[in-house]
């Protein structure tokens, strides 16, 4: 199956029956409807098709297809005519039930048994982690598994996070291999659907100018950040609590992103010779302790505060649902190395946290600085600009928001003097292409009705995601949790994991140096 980053988005071809378990929940109203829509908009979906949402609340065909509009109406990211509004959810059906009695897979099954349900089943697990396995279980014990080789197909996506920690990531693939084969499970990381984050791949290897500099000879650091504005949002801190920052985003999107911008070249784009590399680099892939585990981790959890408009934040602590003594994180930074000849010795930072400055998610390659000083760099901020030592080149993939690939260099500054200031080359998604970028379960639902499954992660890879995290795990007692003030960039003492490194957190630098408004006399420069 070809890479589904470049093949055409084409019409799913198989009659589906997608049957959404958790369709009360937030995932499926404000993601998972709004995507299948979009779908159905671009007159991708299959004919027929039919999506049955399951869940416990008393809600009918009616209440559900209501509810589902209004999610239509408030997260589509497409203008919508409400006549196809309607259409659209004229498909859809409800199902109430509860995953851990058997009684409600039989009832499901004499449903799905009608002549209108098409044959081929996709079950999305959009539900809370510790009910995976029962579901599966269930769902095979109901005879609803069909074997890979009958002629319809069964397909189940799981959610994540995909286990606890290692041992249990372990014992979920095993029990879910149990009742499915390996084809028919899509473990979804909806970071791998973004279209900036499949550009990684393209970026790296459509262009032969950057791959001779990315590696240890040229790059002096990587930083990989995820921040977020939000704190606990409604309903999820009895989840959030048990999870935190490191399993939350840190064992699956952040090394996903690591993977990209670090993994070797495939031989081809199949699905398998994608992941095959992805499993080499994190096997490569190290907490970098030099003393003890604090040089290479920090956790925090954020304090209460006000926010700009003076509001009051409620700290972690605080929010609904969080234990108040709990020792959960809400931020996490990690110092990696990769223990590979391409990357050794280059240190590898990663960053993500709820309630910082900014919504961001991005990749920084820093290179060496050039090895004469020759000229001076000048850097201004607010309209006061400083002479400084020559800045090192930065590539930075900005996933979201402001969507691009950036170059900072040094470009000679007009003035009598030779002196230097950090240009941006940038491509933005928005000033080359005016229209909104597919939501990432747009395209991977599609992938999952066409059974490409070069997007999901791989059991493998999932142990070896857990095999980087493992360590801090084990190690929770050393690495207390610091407070920090909402609305800023997390963790101060994150900023030790930079011992030795030419740089630090990059914090938005990038947008007020290119974005100033330079007052220094170009006459004294
Ligand atoms: N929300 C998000 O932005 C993201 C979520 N995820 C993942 O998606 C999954 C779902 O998350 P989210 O939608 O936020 O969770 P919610 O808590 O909002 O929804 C959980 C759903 O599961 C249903 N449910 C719970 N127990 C049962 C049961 N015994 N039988 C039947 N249905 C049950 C609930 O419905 P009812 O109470 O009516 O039974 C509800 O519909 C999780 O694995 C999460 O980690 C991943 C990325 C982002
Ligand atoms: O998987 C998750 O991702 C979201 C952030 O996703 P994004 O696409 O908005 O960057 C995060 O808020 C959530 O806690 C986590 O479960």
């Amino acid at each position: 199956m070809l890479f589904s980053g470049f093949s055409e988005q084409i019409r799913a071809h198989d009659p589906a029956t997608i049957v959404i378990f958790g369709a009360s929940g937030d995932l499926t109203h404000r993601k998972l409807i709004p995507a299948l829509f979009v779908a159905y908009m671009q007159d991708l979906l299959p004919e027929p098709f039919r999506i049955v949402g399951f869940a416990r609340r008393d809600y009918d065909d009616e209440i559900f297809r209501d509810m589902m509009e209004d999610s239509i109406r408030n997260f589509t990211r497409l203008p919508a005519a409400e006549e196809t509004i309607r259409r659209f959810v004229e498909h859809l059906y409800y199902h109430k039930g509860d995953l851990s009695s058997p009684d409600s897979y039989a009832a499901l099954k004499d449903r799905l048994a009608g002549a209108a349900y098409p044959e081929n089943h996709l079950f999305y697990l959009s539900i809370i982690p510790d009910l995976f396995h029962t579901t599966v279980h269930n769902l095979q014990k109901a005879g609803m598994i069909r074997d890979p080789e009958e002629e319809h197909w069964t397909r189940v996506v799981i959610e994540k996070p995909f286990g606890k920690d290692l041992e249990s990531a372990i014992a979920l693939n095993k029990e879910l291999l149990e009742h499915l084969d390996e084809t028919q499970i899509y473990r979804i990381d909806h970071y791998l659907g973004k279209e900036t984050v499949q550009n990684i791949l393209s970026f790296r290897f459509a262009n032969a100018i950057f791959e001779p500099v990315f590696n240890r000879s040229y790059v002096d650091h990587i930083q990989i950040t995820a921040s977020e504005t939000v704190g606990m949002e409604k309903g999820r801190g009895g989840y959030y609590d048990e999870y935190g920052a490191l399993r939350d985003m840190v064992t699956n999107h952040l090394l996903q992103l690591l993977c990209l911008v670090t993994m070797e070249a495939p031989g081809d784009l199949s699905a398998e010779s994608i992941r095959n590399e992805k499993v080499k680099l994190l096997n490569a892939t190290k907490l970098d302790i030099r003393e003890d585990i604090t040089d290479a981790v920090c956790r925090g959890q954020y304090a209460e505060g006000v926010d700009s408009d003076g509001n009051k934040i409620k700290g972690y602590l605080q929010e609904d649902r969080i234990d108040p003594q709990s020792d959960t994180d809400s931020f996490a930074a990690l110092r990696l190395s990769i223990n590979n000849w391409r990357w050794a010795g280059v240190p590898i930072l990663l960053r993500t946290g709820k309630r910082m400055a900014r919504k961001t998610t991005e990749i920084a390659v820093q290179f060496k600085v050039p090895p004469l000083q020759l000229f001076q760099q000048v850097e201004c901020e607010d309209d006061v600009c400083d002479i400084t030592r020559i800045k090192p080149n930065t590539l930075i993939f900005r996933i979201q928001p402001d969507e691009g690939i950036f170059l900072k260099v040094g470009t000679k500054r007009p003035g009598m003097r030779f002196v230097v200031e950090d240009v941006d080359m940038d491509f933005s998604y928005s000033g080359k292409w005016n229209q909104s970028l597919p939501e990432a379960y747009e395209r991977l639902l599609l992938d999952t009705l066409h059974g490409d499954s070069t997007l999901f992660t791989r059991s493998d890879e999932v142990a070896a995601e857990w095999r980087v995290v493992q360590p801090i795990l084990d190690n929770l007692e050393l690495l207390k949790p610091f407070a920090y003030p909402p609305g800023e960039w997390g963790v101060k003492e994150s900023d030790e994991l930079f011992l030795g490194v030419e740089g630090f957190w990059r914090n938005g630098r990038m947008e007020k140096v290119s974005g100033s408004n330079v007052a220094l006399d170009s006459a004294n420069l």
